[in-house]
């Protein structure tokens, strides 16, 4: 049915919505106060539209070109269209609206700060990791989009860091000219994986491959790349994609490389954590250390790379269940002589109940996790900690985690940071203190 529909808000894929009959109708790339013409279908025991954009009939002030080559097929992005301070004022919006969706907090008491915005907004990503693929009879690289067999070329990204769009060339072109083939899950050869990591103006390669491995041309093409530091590569031919869980050969090049975050130094291995876009990270960070003052001991859960936990003044103990992530930590805060902070090696929720249960560890840090669980919550509610610092980039899972948490917990303030641009997640950091 073609008709045409005022948009009224934004759902929390950045779709635009609206009414059909009083029923509420989802499209797909409108903006808040838009007139859009559409095709709906309303489907089978569904009491909605989704409705297909036609035209828009009167646009929003907000509306921009979308900057992006790719994002018609790649659809990875939902809100390049929109203005960049619209974007924020949306994702604001969102962690509203999921708290009043999800939860019984009382919204005036909670103090929600403007979304912390991005400077860098475009070159930013420092990693990818994407399928080695077969595109019109090239080996390109690419991701297939969720619940259908298309695939995007992701070799023009505006989000990746240029050195990253460069090298998925240049590799593309190796791996052409020497004749490689994509993984066969048949006879388990071929190449499978490429993970690319940024440090500065150097790259860090690492291939997954089937069992015949990497080709000597292949590797001879890539040493040419003045801009490669390392070549790693892990024959992995299991049906699982934890690559991780299998150790790296090195090829050539530094088993090492040095990470500037707040122009401070660190040395990071080649599977310790890698944050996507520093200047997020680093925003993350401090807001984090602005919500701890008072606190005597923090114990911080899932520390990754222990880089915040390294700039805290406090009596620190961080668990990570990575080893090279608490290899690294512990180097580097030797290195800084740090000697506030311990580094535990081990699954969070065990190793800090013993800390939770004393009462100078008052203060929580719980980040790198989607939910609650119930083990967490017990421990919460039974252990001596004060405040709790909780870091979540889903707007709707954070507002359920809230709402249980809020049976023991006074939820203070939520300060979220734009660290997901032009995508429907914001990095939501919330205080919370014991009633
Ligand atoms: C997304 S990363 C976040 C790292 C870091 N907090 C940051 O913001 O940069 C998630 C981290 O949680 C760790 N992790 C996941 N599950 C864990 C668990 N059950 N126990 C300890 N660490 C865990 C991973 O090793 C990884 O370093």
């Amino acid at each position: 049915m073609k008709t045409t529909v005022e948009i009224k808000k934004m759902g929390i894929n950045g779709e635009g919505i609206g009414y059909i009959n009083r029923k509420v109708v989802f499209v797909k790339g409108a903006l808040l106060g838009e007139t859009v013409e559409v095709d709906a279908q309303q489907y089978k025991n569904k009491n909605y539209y989704f409705g297909d954009l036609i035209r828009v009939v009167q646009a929003s002030p907000m509306r921009v070109k979308n900057p992006c080559r790719a994002n018609k097929e790649c659809m990875g992005c939902n809100l390049l269209h929109y203005a960049y301070p619209a974007q924020l004022k949306h994702k604001k919006d969102l962690i509203k609206e999921s708290l009043k969706k999800y939860t019984e907090l009382d919204r005036s008491q909670i103090k929600i700060h403007d979304i912390v915005g991005m400077n860098q907004k475009k070159e930013f990503l420092t990693q990818v990791n994407l399928p080695i693929v077969d595109f019109k009879g090239k080996v390109t690289f690419g991701i297939y989009q969720r619940e259908t067999k298309y695939l995007t070329v992701m070799t023009h990204c505006l989000k990746h860091h240029p050195l990253i769009n460069q090298t998925l060339l240049d590799l593309e072109e190796i791996l052409n000219n020497t004749k490689c083939k994509t993984y066969n899950d048949k006879f388990r050869t071929g190449l499978r994986f490429i993970k690319i990591r940024v440090f500065q103006d150097k790259i860090q390669l690492i291939f997954i491959t089937g069992k015949d491995g990497l080709k000597d041309e292949v590797v001879a093409g890539i040493k040419k790349l003045k801009y490669v530091s390392g070549l790693f590569m892990s024959i992995n031919t299991a049906k699982y994609q934890d690559f991780e869980k299998q150790g790296y050969k090195k090829i050539f090049g530094n088993s090492k490389e040095e990470l500037y975050v707040d122009h401070q130094k660190y040395i990071l291995s080649v599977k310790s954590s890698l944050p996507d876009h520093i200047e997020a990270f680093e925003v993350e960070n401090k807001i984090i250390k602005t919500m701890i003052k008072e606190s005597q001991k923090v114990i911080s859960l899932n520390c990754g790379n222990g880089i915040l936990e390294m700039n805290l003044p406090q009596e620190v103990v961080a668990i990570d269940n990575k080893k090279e992530n608490i290899e690294d930590a512990t180097y580097n805060a030797k290195a800084l002589g740090k000697d506030n902070i311990r580094f535990v090696y081990g699954d969070s929720l065990k190793k800090m109940v013993p800390f939770a249960k004393k009462k100078d560890y008052d203060t929580v840090i719980i980040r790198g996790i989607n939910r609650i669980s119930d083990e967490l919550k017990d421990t919460l509610r039974l252990g001596k900690v004060k405040t709790v610092i909780y870091v979540n980039s889903s707007t709707s899972m954070l507002a359920k985690d809230l709402q249980e948490l809020s049976k023991y917990y006074k939820v203070i303030e939520i300060k979220a940071v734009d660290s997901h641009i032009y995508q429907s997640y914001v990095t939501s950091i919330v205080k919370l203190i014991k009633k």
